[in-house]
Parts: structure tokens; sequence; C-alpha cells
């Protein structure tokens, strides 16, 4: 039988039409809550990126404020933006879209904006305070994660959860977040990696697993245990002469291939995407809460 699709577009309109209250709440107090989004150079995935998420502000009546600066921008310039974003009283979160060009230092950047801004969590204050199980804010792509899986009646408590991939922004937060104690989680996790031996035999071990490889259609149904949950965080644009714009958007997982044997399973697009675009939202909302007192 083929597997249950987990709809990330459909469960994260789901959360757009929560947040739209908690949006309404702050208005009938004065209140915009203001997203800002720094892009450096000209990446075409990082400007569609840049664009949903000024769109999905746009939808929700979030005030957002792009800053487009050229790939040639210096690290000192960029950080002088950073500066008058932390002061900016009408942007309650930023972000900085990574990758950055090779002469910037990202590590800089991410330290430079205040922790209470920051709409990524990927300040090191607030990648420690999601580790202990304290966060101020959840990163979104590994918390967007966490919504589907509960949120389709996968939750993965005692679960055992294999994540491709170590990255800071996916592979290593998404770890932290599911083996917490609580809700929504107290998964038992293993990370693999490019390093690791045995790969294919500890991904099939996975109830849930987690692709987060960045190379199109690595995980391949071999790999994976009958009736395991499959997560796609890949965005990779494959070349495709038939498609409009000459490319095609495909997952780190065989789409078509996996879905015989899983239980369920995330597609490219209309997944993990447009979950990391509303817990951004998320993100921002609640800035403006705390930055005036209150609860959300
Ligand atoms: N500071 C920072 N924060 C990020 O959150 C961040 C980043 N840098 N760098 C790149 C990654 C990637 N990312 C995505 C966001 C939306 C979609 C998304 O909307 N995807 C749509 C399709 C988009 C398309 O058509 O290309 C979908 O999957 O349905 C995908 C990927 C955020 N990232
Ligand atoms: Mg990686």
């Amino acid at each position: 039988m083929d597997a249950q699709i987990i709809s990330g577009k459909e469960i994260s309109e789901q959360i757009r039409e929560e947040l739209r209250e908690k949006v309404a709440y702050l208005k009938d107090r004065g209140i915009t809550p203001g997203l800002g989004v720094v892009l450096v150079g000209e990446d075409p995935a990082s400007k569609i990126y840049v664009n949903n998420k000024i769109k999905a502000c746009e939808d929700l009546g979030l005030k957002s404020k792009a800053v487009i600066l050229p790939a040639e921008v210096t690290e000192d310039e960029l950080l002088k933006k950073v500066d008058e974003l932390n002061a900016d009283p009408e942007i309650h979160a930023f972000l900085v879209q990574l990758p950055l060009p090779k002469h910037i230092d990202e590590n800089k950047v991410i330290n430079r904006i205040d922790p209470h801004k920051d709409a990524d969590a990927f300040h090191p204050f607030n990648v420690g305070r999601m580790l202990i199980g304290d966060p101020i804010f959840m990163p979104a792509t590994p918390h967007g994660i966490q919504e589907m899986l509960v949120r389709s009646g996968n939750d993965p408590a005692g679960k055992h959860v294999v994540i491709i991939g170590r990255s800071n922004i996916v592979g290593k937060p998404v770890a932290a977040i599911l083996m917490q104690k609580g809700k929504g989680a107290n998964a038992t996790v293993t990370v693999c990696h490019s390093r690791t031996s045995n790969l294919q035999e500890i991904v099939k071990t996975g109830d849930i697993v987690v692709a987060a490889i960045g190379s199109p259609r690595f995980i391949t149904k071999d790999m994976i245990k009958e009736g395991a949950v499959v997560i796609d965080v890949g965005t990779n644009r494959v070349e495709d002469a038939t498609a409009k714009k000459g490319y095609r958007l495909v997952g780190d997982v065989d789409f078509e291939n996996v879905k015989e044997v899983a239980s369920a399973i995330t597609p490219v697009p209309g997944g993990v995407g447009p979950m990391t675009i509303v817990m951004l939202m998320k993100n921002a909302i609640s800035a403006a809460y705390k930055a005036n007192n209150l609860e959300m």
C-alpha cells in the first residue's frame, strides 16, 4: 500500500490560521509584528526562499523589511546592517539568509544578531537555550519537522529516529529537539553523516528517517524499513528540460519508490519547505509578543 503523504502545505496552512489570531491580538493593541530579511547576492534559490518569506508576512499582516545587498558587500557593511536591524524598534525579529559569500564569516554575522531578535535561532545563545530545553526561539526547519510529525499522527515518542546530515541548521538541532524530554519528542536519536560506516544498515533501523544530506534521491527504497516515516528536508534543483523553469525541485529521498515501503512520507515541494516558512512567522510573532511583555 502507498504511504500517507504528509502535506507540509496543508499543515502549514492550519498553523497560519492559528497565527492569524495571534496577529489580531497584537493589532488590537496597536502592535504590528515586523520581520527583517537580509539577502546578500543573487543566488536564485535564496531569492525564492526570501520571496516566500516576504509573501508569508504579507498574508499574515506582518510588516516585512527586505535588505538586499550586493554579493561584494564587505563584512563590515553587513555587520552595520545587522546593528541597524538590532536597533530598529519596528523589526521584532530578522534573519540573514545563508549561505553568505565566502569572504564573509557567517559565525561572526550570526553572533552579531541580538539573540532576542534571532528569527532563525542560529545564535549560540539560542542554540544553547534550545539544547537545554528552555528555548526563546526554536529553529524553523527542525521545529517544522516536529510539528509535521505530531500533527500527522506520527508522534516520535519512543521511536528510533535516524537523521542523515549533521549541519547546524538541520541535523544537529533536529536531534536535540526530538531527543528532548517532553511533548512531541522523547525519541531515541541516531545521527549519520558522510563519515558513517554502514550508513545503509543504520538507516534501515529507523522508525522515523530524516533526510538532510543535500544530495538528490540519496535515500532509496532498499534503505528504508517497511512502515517507516520518512521526512525529506532536501531541496535540490535538478535540470529538467521538460519543466517550465528548466529545473525541477527534488528531495534527498527517492520519493516514487520509497513511498511503496514507508507508512508516511513528506513530498518535495510542499513538505518541509512551507513548514519552515510558517515556523519562521511564528518566531517573528512571538518576538513581538515578548518585546511587549505579552504572553503568546
Ligand atoms: N538564515 C537562513 N534561514 C533559513 O531558514 C534558510 C536559509 N538561511 N538558507 C536556506 C534554507 C532553505 N530554506 C527554505 C525555505 C523555504 C523553502 C520553500 O518554500 N520551499 C518550497 C518550494 C520553493 C521552490 O519553489 O523552490 C517547497 O518546498 O514547497 C525551502 C527552503 C530556508 N533556509
Ligand atoms: Mg550535512
